[in-house]
């Protein structure tokens, strides 16, 4: 089309050639539109605002959710030496790339049933090809308690609990806070209604457990992205980086309360009231009160135990959790401690830095180099991550919403319902006996009160990993007992992790089938050789109604796992696509150049889990590689001939 401006004296036509010129193409015209539309809803919330507060209210302050990128400024060259408490600047270019408070990014664009913010399920009469949603309920009773895994004993228990304790430092999905239900007027811990930020988990006609929608996020880090900056998105609220974030904390608040600053020895705090039988250290307490966590019933007199604070608040979720928190803390000030006796000059900060950067190297040797090629079978290791080949500045380390929501969640059903505790000798221990999983949920008090973190600690390496048992894929236990956090009804984190997924909006399994480049599941007998299991397969088609309908969370757990592996094809490619960007964007990643010597890397790559046991513990023999399992006393060596780093490859001449 051509056109010509004629020269006109009007003020109206002079705009309408204006406008003119400044049309584009159809898309550009969309976008513009769309923004228009989020414009003038912020234009009508800043007029109520004003009419409120008789006064002008700036867009940031009406939400406080326009972070200023501008106002971020990242340390400069000599500055910038250890990595930030939030995981701000690691990528220089992209800032916000990894840092703590930031949306997870989406590999796949939500699905929300009014394209913005409902969950799927929200609106009862909506269907999906044809059919409705099952309730998640259902199938997690019906389904998920009624499926089989092979088992198989190579691994202990500790495989499962790193895999909890490391998802800990990766992500952590932000809640909708009080103030949310305060706006709506609503209690979601006594409704069985949907109304924001409410999403109860229907059981039945009348009845329904709470759920509370997670919190969206703010309108940052995806500028390049109209629709999903319009899209509700999920926070992580702590760095994704492997970078011990859930020792130390991912903000300088929660860094400070966690730091002895009281000595020059760059220590953390360690708990001022009570010492293990030994004389070792236990994490403080927290100091806020009141605490959710239990005390002993048969010691009402007793002195109370409070939860344990850590850089992390789900520490007290379960003992093995504590457990490995308390571990790696001790290991933090025992090398805190050998760094200043190696360098006397160091100041607290740098003997600090330098312990949280061995510490956090520690994290992800141990989850790269021993878990995660446990997880994954070698062709998919091989395949999804590879070798390393230095740090990729192009690449996100940003923590995907697929991957908190459903793949990482793969760990649901393999914990187990009993927690064994152990003796010196690898028995079950007779004073201190094994617990049932509710039992060991917020109970520090077993930990102070029942013999120190060793009995709990020798059965997560002492004992196989669960073999899970045919008629029971999410145990019992937490399919009814689960105690969450201050809910205090009865939960089922199989029911959880499909709330969770449609509260997000993931699309469906089959979606990211496609999205790994795996053929969708169309007939009965492509899943029913997924599955492996024909009933189950019939089940699954019988409840869901329609292959296309299936949760990701559900559809990845189901899939028979790969050879050699505790995930199907699905959630390797998942876990492997996130593992991989968490090590190649991230710009402090151990092996990258010029944060560790050479020398350094050579004593960081002798370490295990199993040595950092000797040496914060009264442990004395082990299994060199924690996450195998062999029965006791077979396979087991002395902790003398576990190798161990050797921290004079620090020393630094005095300037
Ligand atoms: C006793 C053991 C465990 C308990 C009691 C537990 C409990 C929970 C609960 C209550 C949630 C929040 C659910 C929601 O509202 O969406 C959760 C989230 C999660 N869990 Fe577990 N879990 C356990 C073990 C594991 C294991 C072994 C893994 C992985 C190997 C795992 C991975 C995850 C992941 C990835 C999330 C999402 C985290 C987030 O981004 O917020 N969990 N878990
Ligand atoms: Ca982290």
């Amino acid at each position: 089309m051509s056109f010509s401006v004629h020269r006109r004296s009007t003020s109206a036509s002079n705009m309408h050639v204006l406008t003119f010129l400044r049309q584009t193409e159809p898309e550009t015209q969309e976008i513009s539109r769309a923004a228009e539309v989020f414009q003038t809803t912020l234009q009508v919330l800043k007029n109520r605002a004003r009419q409120r507060y008789k006064r002008e209210v700036t867009t940031s302050e009406l939400s406080e959710c326009l972070i200023p990128l501008q106002s971020i400024t990242c340390p400069q060259d000599d500055d910038d030496k250890y990595r930030t408490i939030t995981g701000l600047c690691n990528n220089r270019q992209n800032p916000l790339w990894g840092a703590a408070n930031t949306p997870f990014v989406r590999w796949l664009p939500a699905e929300y049933e009014d394209e913005e913010r409902e969950p799927k399920g929200w609106n009862p009469g909506r269907l999906y090809n044809g059919f409705q949603l099952p309730l998640v309920r259902q199938v997690s009773q019906e389904i998920l308690r009624s499926c089989s895994k092979p088992s198989d004993d190579a691994f202990s228990q500790m495989l499962v609990e790193w895999g909890q304790y490391i998802n800990h430092d990766i992500t952590f999905t932000a809640q909708s806070p009080g103030t949310a239900m305060r706006m709506s007027g609503v209690d979601c811990l006594n409704t069985c209604e949907n109304v924001h930020p409410c999403f109860p988990i229907k059981c039945g006609e009348q009845d329904c457990l709470p759920f509370t929608r997670s919190a969206p996020a703010c309108f940052v880090n995806c500028t390049s992205d109209v629709r999903q900056a319009l899209q509700r998105q999920q926070m992580n609220i702590i760095t994704s980086f492997i970078d011990a974030s859930l020792v130390y904390g991912s903000t300088p608040k929660q860094q400070a309360s966690l730091r002895d600053l009281s000595s020059d020895e760059g220590k953390l705090a360690v708990n001022e009231r009570l010492k293990d039988p030994k004389g070792r250290d236990y994490l403080p307490f927290v100091a806020s009160l009141p605490s959710p966590c239990r005390q002993d019933p048969n010691d009402v007199d007793g002195e109370r135990v409070e939860c344990f604070a850590a850089g992390d608040t789900r520490v007290n979720e379960g003992l093995p959790l504590t457990v490995l928190h308390t571990l790696f803390f001790r290991e933090h000030n025992r090398i805190a401690g050998e760094l200043k006796r190696i360098n006397c000059h160091w100041s607290s900060e740098t003997v600090y830095q330098e312990a949280r950067k061995i510490i956090g190297a520690l994290h992800q040797i141990i989850t790269m180099r021993d878990y995660m090629p446990k997880i994954l079978d070698q062709e998919s290791f091989d395949h999804y991550i590879g070798p390393y080949e230095g740090y990729d500045e192009t690449v996100d380390p940003s923590a995907s919403n697929v991957f908190a929501t459903a793949a990482f969640r793969f760990g649901h059903p393999t914990i187990s319902p009993i927690l064994m505790r152990l003796d010196e000798k690898f028995q079950e221990h007779k004073c201190f006996p094994h617990l049932r999983l509710h039992q060991t949920l917020f109970s520090q008090w077993r930990i102070v009160k029942e013999g120190g973190i060793e009995p709990i600690l020798r059965g997560m390496i002492g004992v196989a990993a669960r073999t899970v048992s045919p008629d029971m894929l999410v145990t019992e236990e937490v399919a009814q007992k689960l105690v969450v956090l201050n809910i205090p009804r009865e939960m089922d984190l199989g029911s959880l992790n499909l709330q969770r997924g449609r509260d997000h909006g993931l699309p469906g399994y089959n979606d990211w089938r496609v999205f790994c480049g795996l053929s969708p599941i169309k007939t009965l007998d492509h899943l029913k050789s997924i599955v492996k299991d024909t009933s189950v397969a019939e089940k699954i088609l019988k409840i869901y109604k329609h292959l296309d309908n299936i949760d990701v969370w559900f559809g990845g757990i189901i899939e028979s796992f790969n050879p050699n592996s505790r995930i199907g094809p699905l959630f390797s490619c998942l876990m492997g696509k996130q593992m991989k960007a968490l090590r190649d964007g991230d710009r402090f990643w151990w092996e990258a150049e010029n944060v560790f010597t050479q020398q350094q890397k050579a004593e960081l790559s002798k370490t295990s889990l199993s040595r950092i046991i000797c040496d914060n513990t009264d442990i004395k023999e082990v299994h060199p590689d924690a996450f195998r399992f062999e029965k006791y006393p077979s396979g087991y060596l002395c902790c003398d001939d576990i190798p161990s780093i050797n921290l004079e490859a620090w020393r630094e001449e005095k300037h």
